[in-house]
């Protein structure tokens, strides 16, 4: 079995390791000369991982025609370059292909999700497999225990690809509920930017675990609302993805909330970011979807205005404890 893993950004350059660690054949793409160099030259990714040695059978090149021999493609681009790195694979593509897919979040413009745009975008198609659950690539790379789900319409890929990348330090399970998968793992990074805003600002482990449990209800009503189904959202791809990146230190959702939070403004963010921060539009998707459908979603809606209408993030948070008093469900 031949594995090409496009991308060679944090979470692609983690997998292709994966695979090396599995004895699989794969090669690594990266657009980006520097990275595609410092792997393929001096077996590291300095610019993600400083000081971390990379598997020594790892190679990665700028030359996308590698994808002609492959079985199966990773895809580890954010989410806007999902589709356009599709079809340009599949010009090149003479037979069909396993799409593992990595990336978490919706279309820049039809909002729809990474599999819809994989399926609309390739002909040359088997099944799209998706790899998402809570797993931050700086620990995956140094080889921390780390559980994902391979998620997939088609069971006898997503068996496939559950076997390519498990080995005893990733175990990889199975689901088959792509639509609530899809969208839980692309909902927590927003509810993720709020945990970092909330810190940022001050609040301690009393919000956040209000955050986190408040957050999951509103991954749930969007989900399902959207044809879901509400257990895959108590699972690895759900409150596991959630848990992860509302906490963890390494997770670029979060440090972008806490920059806001800590300027109590999305000025300092919107000038000076330069990382893959996926929740960001994706709270603007949610929250543009959820007012058409009239879903209610008051975490999505705050920290929708705090990035795209200026509201300070102080303001925010006092009009979510401030809300008509409810039920908890
Ligand atoms: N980093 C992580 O721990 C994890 C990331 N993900 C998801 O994986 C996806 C990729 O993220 P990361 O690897 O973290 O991002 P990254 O910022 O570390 O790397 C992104 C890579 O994509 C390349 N790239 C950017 N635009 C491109 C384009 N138009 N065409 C081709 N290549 C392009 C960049 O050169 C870079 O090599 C995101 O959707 C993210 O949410 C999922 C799980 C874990
Ligand atoms: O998806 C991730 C962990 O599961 C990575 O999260 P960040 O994009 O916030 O770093």
């Amino acid at each position: 079995m031949k594995c090409v893993v496009i991308g060679s950004g944090s979470w692609g350059t983690a997998l292709a390791q994966v695979l090396c660690d599995n004895k699989v054949h794969v090669t690594l793409w990266g657009k980006n000369k520097n990275e595609v160099e410092d792997v393929e030259l001096h077996h590291q990714n300095s610019r993600f991982f400083p000081g971390v040695v990379l598997h020594p059978n790892l190679h990665a090149t700028t030359d996308l025609t590698i994808v002609k021999d492959a079985d199966v493609i990773v895809l580890s681009v954010p989410t806007i370059a999902v589709e356009e790195m599709c079809r340009k694979i599949d010009t090149l593509l003479e037979k069909s292909v396993i799409i593992v897919n990595t990336a978490k979040g919706f279309h820049p413009e039809t909002n729809e999700r990474m599999s819809e745009v994989i399926r609309h975008a390739m002909t040359h198609l088997s099944s799209v497999v998706s790899l998402i659950g809570p797993s931050h690539a700086e620990e995956v790379v140094l080889r921390m225990l780390t559980t994902i789900c391979a998620v997939s319409q088609n069971k006898e890929d997503a068996i496939c690809i559950q076997k390519l990348f498990s080995n005893d330090y990733l175990r990889v399970y199975r689901g088959h509920d792509e639509i609530g998968s899809e969208i839980g793992v692309a909902l927590k990074n927003a509810i993720a930017v709020a945990s970092g805003v909330l810190s940022g600002v001050g609040y301690g482990d009393n919000t956040k675990a209000a955050l986190i449990t408040r957050g999951l209800t509103e991954m749930i009503r969007y989900g399902v609302a959207m044809g879901g189904k509400q257990e895959t959202f108590m699972g690895l791809t759900g409150i596991g993805d959630l848990i992860v990146t509302c906490t963890s230190k390494h997770s670029r959702n979060f440090q972008a909330g806490y920059e806001i939070g800590i300027h109590n403004s999305a000025d300092y963010f919107w000038k000076n970011n330069k990382k893959t921060v996926e929740g960001v539009r994706t709270a603007k998707v949610v929250h543009e979807v959820a007012q058409k459908r009239g879903i209610e979603m008051p975490i999505i809606n705050e920290i929708y205005k705090v990035l795209y209408e200026g509201k300070k993030p102080k303001d925010s948070a006092q009009e979510l404890m401030l809300r008509d008093l409810k039920e908890e469900m």
